[in-house]
């Protein structure tokens, strides 16, 4: 049965990733495949003529799923009546700009699109910020959108997970679809925390197949350098993992996870595991009835435990910056 359409904005849209994501969505791998959708394409002026260009390929696939394409470059349009708000679009990083310029810089943006989202989206809105630095930028979005409930706003650290998930796999020579129960912890950055002592391989724990030089010294810092090392090679940032990763960040929101098994996303903490309340930090997250919630309960070890308040004390400065530019 066909449903109702799904209204899906994506900012930045004629960027790297945007080109990665866009044809995806409208052949409906974002929800499934018996849910159209409609696109609302954000971008700055100066790139709406590339957009335009993306909109017109769109068209000319002849996707049966693809009810409408928007081309704007009015953050309050774009986001009139969205039910999935990708946040793509962001402001690098240039050369000799310090962190606080960028999360100022940043500020421009995702302070008017967290207001546009709260005073135009639909009510069940829910948005993923994929844009750098993810977490504090869904943050700031976050705190300009009072009248969404704040679970809805998540940034997306599913790519370090499938990027820890593929190490793994590879080092103990099993499928990908063997590992279950990995989690990311933290930011989406260098401090990440990629934890394999609840990870489950073949009904065994994932670190006590690893010996524990290779997961300090290679595992870890491999995932969590995984997107400069993606720069150094490309030339260019991850864009078409960094686009799948979204898909299935928003896929597993809305279709929920495996009986038994969770993934990992940024989302508002709640005060779990000693990670302040309402910063936005990446936990293991189980998704039931449209809802991501942060698995509780897990044992934390003095390894995990100093590398997850690492990651956490980084975004803490992350949000006093923002909160002394009056962003959040
Ligand atoms: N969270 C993750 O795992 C992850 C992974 C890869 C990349 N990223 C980040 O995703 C972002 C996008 O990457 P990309 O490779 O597509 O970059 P890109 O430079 O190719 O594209 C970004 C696009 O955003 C647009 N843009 C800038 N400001 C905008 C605004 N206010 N409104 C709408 N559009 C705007 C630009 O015009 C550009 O077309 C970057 O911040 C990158 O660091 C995150
Ligand atoms: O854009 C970046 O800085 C890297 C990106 O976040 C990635 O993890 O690939």
């Amino acid at each position: 049965m066909t449903r109702s359409p799904v209204t899906v904005t994506v900012t930045g849209a004629a960027g790297q990733i945007g080109y990665a994501l866009l044809f995806r969505l409208a052949s409906g791998q974002l929800i499934g495949p018996d849910t159209p959708i409609k696109l609302k394409l954000l971008e700055i002026p100066q790139a709406v003529k590339a957009a335009e260009g993306t909109a017109m390929e769109l068209t000319d696939c002849a996707f049966p799923l693809l009810h409408s394409i928007d081309v704007t470059d009015d953050t309050r349009e774009a986001f009139d009546g969205t039910n999935i708000g990708l946040l793509v679009g962001a402001r690098p990083r240039a050369k000799g700009m310090e962190r606080g310029d960028l999360l100022e810089a940043n500020g421009g943006i995702f302070k008017p699109q967290g207001e546009a989202i709260n005073d135009h989206a639909a009510e069940d809105v829910r948005v993923l910020v994929v844009g750098n630095p993810a977490n504090t930028n869904a943050l700031i979005a976050q705190s300009h959108a009072p009248d969404v409930p704040a679970e809805r706003f998540t940034a997306m650290t599913r790519l370090d997970h499938n990027r820890a998930q593929a190490q793994l796999a590879a080092k103990l020579g099993v499928g990908v679809d063997e590992i279950r129960r990995l989690a990311i912890w933290g930011n989406h950055s260098a401090t990440q925390y990629p934890d394999l002592f609840h990870t489950e391989v073949g009904g065994k724990v994932a670190a006590d197949l690893v010996e524990r030089d290779w997961m300090r010294d290679e595992f870890i810092p491999t995932v969590a350098k995984r997107g400069a090392a993606i720069i150094d090679a490309r030339g260019a940032s991850s864009a078409a993992s960094a686009a799948n990763a979204a898909i299935d960040h928003v896929h597993t929101w809305v279709n929920g996870t495996a009986e038994g098994d969770w993934t990992s996303a940024g989302v508002v903490s709640d005060g779990s595991y000693g990670v302040p309340e309402g910063l936005i930090s990446s936990f293991p997250v189980t998704a039931r009835n449209g809802r991501y919630e942060i698995v509780r309960g897990l044992d934390i070890d003095e390894f995990s435990r100093e590398r997850i308040d690492a990651s956490v004390q980084e975004l803490v400065e992350e949000r006093d910056t923002v909160r002394g530019l009056g962003l959040a």
